[in-house]
């Protein structure tokens, strides 16, 4: 039989005024997690000298770093930062690997990528793809395996 699809189980995350404008800092349910990678320079980008103009202070948070001395850097929280070393099986595991095999318990899920071109939305979805499809039939073969 066939399970109804339902959606993920919500989690309870604080959010900071800087994550959600307007939204205050109350604690309400969330359903959407927003991940960012920053993705290295490219060889063109790194043969006109460009520089990469955030920083990834830590696994939540980005900053901007603003060549105008005359203003603070601002920051902003997100519910995950992939920083230009990470790997995409790092971003697939930490950040779409359950959302991904979620399908598997009949959960209906979105994984998608927004940013500007060239950012890396391709690049990223293409690896996460790749690695959700080879766990997906590493649990197929497990599954029938075991019948
Ligand atoms: N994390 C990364 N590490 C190394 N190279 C990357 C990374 N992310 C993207 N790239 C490279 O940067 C270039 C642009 O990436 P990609 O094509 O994925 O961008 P996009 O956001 O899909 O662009 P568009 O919106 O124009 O389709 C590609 O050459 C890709 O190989």
């Amino acid at each position: 039989m066939v399970g109804t699809p339902v959606t993920p189980a919500s989690k309870m995350i604080q959010r900071t005024p800087s994550t959600t404008p307007g939204g205050g800092t109350r604690v309400r349910e969330e359903k959407i997690l927003v991940t960012v990678r920053v993705r290295p320079l490219s060889r063109r980008e790194q043969a006109l000298y460009d520089l990469i103009a955030w920083d990834c202070p830590d696994d939540h948070t980005i900053l901007f770093k603003n060549p105008n001395q005359e203003r603070s850097a601002t920051s902003y929280k997100f519910d995950k930062v992939f920083d230009p070393s990470c790997s995409t099986l790092k971003v697939y595991e930490e950040g779409a690997k359950n959302v991904a095999l979620s399908a598997l318990t009949g959960i209906n899920a979105t994984i998608f990528a927004y940013g500007q071109t060239s950012s890396g939305k391709t690049y990223t979805m293409r690896g996460i793809t790749e690695n959700a499809v080879t766990d997906i039939f590493e649990h197929i073969k497990n599954v029938s395996c075991a019948l």
